[in-house]
């Protein structure tokens, strides 16, 4: 495997509660004193508050402290701030604690760092850090312990939550209760999956992972095979690009991708797919749309073969596609097909010959809506070829309506989603998930600037052109469909430094696929 391409290293991995406390039992079994771990883990987060807050800057802080070893973490970094002269005052609402935690809160009194009875207390505090919960919250936060944090809430104090934020599930990202609304969260030593699940995003604030030297046997031992769960880097899905370029090259040998898009009613989506195409770098461009909208995808994209196809009745206003030209149909043709933006429930007169196609298919949108209102399971199963779905959580829900009752978390949804229906899928969000062929990857940046109509039209532009262009037989559909959502992402972190979170209108975003990837050199 190209060196580049190593996602072997702590930073990507992606566990639950239960595997983390599993590789951490690993680690003390081996002859890792636990006391020892919890100094050099809160030594360096006491370094990174140190940084944030210099005692130039800031010296009243407060300190939340739990009856775990999340509890423990913060009484070290109190006692080091402490002792460097920062004015430090703890909170303590449940006073029995765990053996380790209660001798570093014996020592911290014995230092006279004073404790406040009532939250009130830390409310002249210039910052605060939450030290309550970490992994190891099982219950929801009722009572003194729920009306702190709705104060440290309702205050406008920083806080810095330690591993994540108090309340929060390890692994769903639930609110259990109530839970505190960081501005920063050092999440220590392996990634938890609730830092992946939109609904935490809102609680976690800035996030960092803190380093510990976890061995990466431990994480390798717990996790085996299967559970592998991997954030998708820059640099990583860099790697997986299609470049360098051969020298000697030609449009067809570097991709060929048809799109199967548009519609009267919804003329634009297609634009906007041919677009998000163009700037994937793909070598051809074939475009199948309703006959009406020829002259105007002619405008747009005049690199493009466009197949005018014959409409459907505008009794409805949609004038979809009646028909595929069987020229479009030469399916040994294309390296890849995405079909959907724009299409509307039309779709249904084409989509069975397409989903017989011998290529690899991208569904979105319209496609995808289509596909629910019959059996997704059969229809998708019967496939022979690669089959990626791009559904947003609305699209998702028509899917897979059962799957999202019966579990509340996104990655395994997501992951039981792929496997019942053989296929890739990229469950499109603020944190982007994508599961396919026993792969799991998560997209760790996003921007809100995204948030628009048309996005989506871009990302199945550019995804297609990326699986259309690749090397298939080494880099699984998987991988590919994270770069292409890192891709996305990253362009819209990029156009919307220029043109503000208001500004990345999909066309927008079109015109800096290109800047991602020189970004890097
Ligand atoms: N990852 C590592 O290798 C290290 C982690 N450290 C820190 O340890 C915590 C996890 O510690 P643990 O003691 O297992 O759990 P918590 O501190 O999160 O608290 C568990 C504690 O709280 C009780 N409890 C749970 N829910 C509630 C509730 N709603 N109300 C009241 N009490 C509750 C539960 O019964 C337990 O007693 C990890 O996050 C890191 O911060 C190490 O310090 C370094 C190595
Ligand atoms: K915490």
């Amino acid at each position: 495997m190209n060196e580049r391409r190593c996602t072997d290293t702590i930073e990507h991995f992606v566990v639950s509660a239960k595997q983390m406390a599993a590789i951490e039992q690993r680690m003390f079994k081996a002859g890792m004193p636990v006391a020892a771990l919890m100094e050099k883990v809160s030594g360096l987060i006491t370094e990174k508050i140190m940084e944030l807050y210099p005692l130039t800057v800031v010296s009243k802080i407060g300190v939340m402290v739990g009856p775990g070893h999340n509890g423990g973490d913060a009484l070290v970094v109190a006692r080091e701030l402490y002792l460097k002269g920062y004015e430090v005052k703890l909170y303590r609402p449940l006073v029995k604690g765990k053996e380790l935690t209660q001798a570093h809160y014996d020592y911290a009194i014995s230092l006279r760092i004073p404790v406040s009875q009532a939250i009130e207390g830390l409310s002249e505090c210039e910052v605060i850090i939450d030290g309550l919960f970490g992994f190891g919250m099982t219950r929801s936060l009722t009572g003194d312990l729920a009306a702190a944090v709705g104060a440290i809430n309702h205050w406008s104090i920083p806080v810095i939550s330690i591993d994540l934020p108090s309340g929060l599930d390890t692994d769903t990202g639930e609110v259990l209760g109530s839970a505190i609304e960081a501005d920063y969260t050092f999440c220590l030593g392996l990634w938890k999956r609730a830092f992946f699940q939109d609904r935490s995003l809102p609680y976690l604030g800035k996030v960092e992972l803190i380093n510990f030297g976890i061995p990466l046997a431990d994480v390798k031992a717990v996790l085996g095979e299967k559970e592998v769960i991997k954030t998708m880097s820059e640099s990583v899905a860099r790697s997986f690009l299609p470049l360098p370029r051969p020298l000697v090259t030609h449009k067809y040998k570097q991709g060929h991708l048809l799109i199967i898009a548009g519609s009267r009613q919804y003329a634009g989506g297609v634009i906007l797919t041919g677009l998000g195409a163009r700037g994937s770098g793909v070598g051809m461009v074939s475009i199948a749309a309703p006959t009406s909208l020829k002259s105007m995808l002619v405008t747009h994209l005049p690199e493009a073969i466009i197949m005018d196809c014959a409409e459907t009745e505008s009794v409805f206003g949609r004038g979809g596609i009646a028909e595929l030209p069987t020229k479009a149909m030469e399916w040994d043709n294309y390296d890849a097909i995405v079909i959907g933006p724009g299409l509307t429930l039309e779709a249904r007169l084409i989509l069975p010959l397409v989903l017989e196609a011998t290529t690899p298919l991208i569904i979105d949108a319209d496609a995808l809506n289509t596909i629910a209102q019959s059996d997704p399971m059969t229809a998708l199963k019967s496939r022979s070829e690669t089959t990626i779905l791009t559904p947003h959580p609305g699209e998702f829900k028509r899917l897979f309506p059962q799957l999202v009752t019966e579990t509340n978390d996104f990655i395994t949804r997501t992951q039981i989603a792929s496997e019942q229906t053989e296929t890739t899928i990229l469950l499109k969000g603020a944190r982007s998930i994508i599961a396919g062929e026993g792969e799991t990857w998560v997209i760790p940046e996003s921007t809100p600037a995204l948030a628009r109509g048309g996005s989506g039209d871009v990302l199945a532009g550019l995804l297609g052109g990326l699986i259309a262009q690749s090397d298939r037989e080494n880099i699984s559909a998987a991988s590919l469909t994270a770069t292409a959502a890192v891709w996305h992402a990253q362009t819209g972190i990029i156009a919307s430094k220029v043109h503000s979170d208001l500004g990345v209108d999909a066309f927008t975003l079109t015109q800096y696929l290109s800047r991602w990837i020189v970004s890097a050199s």
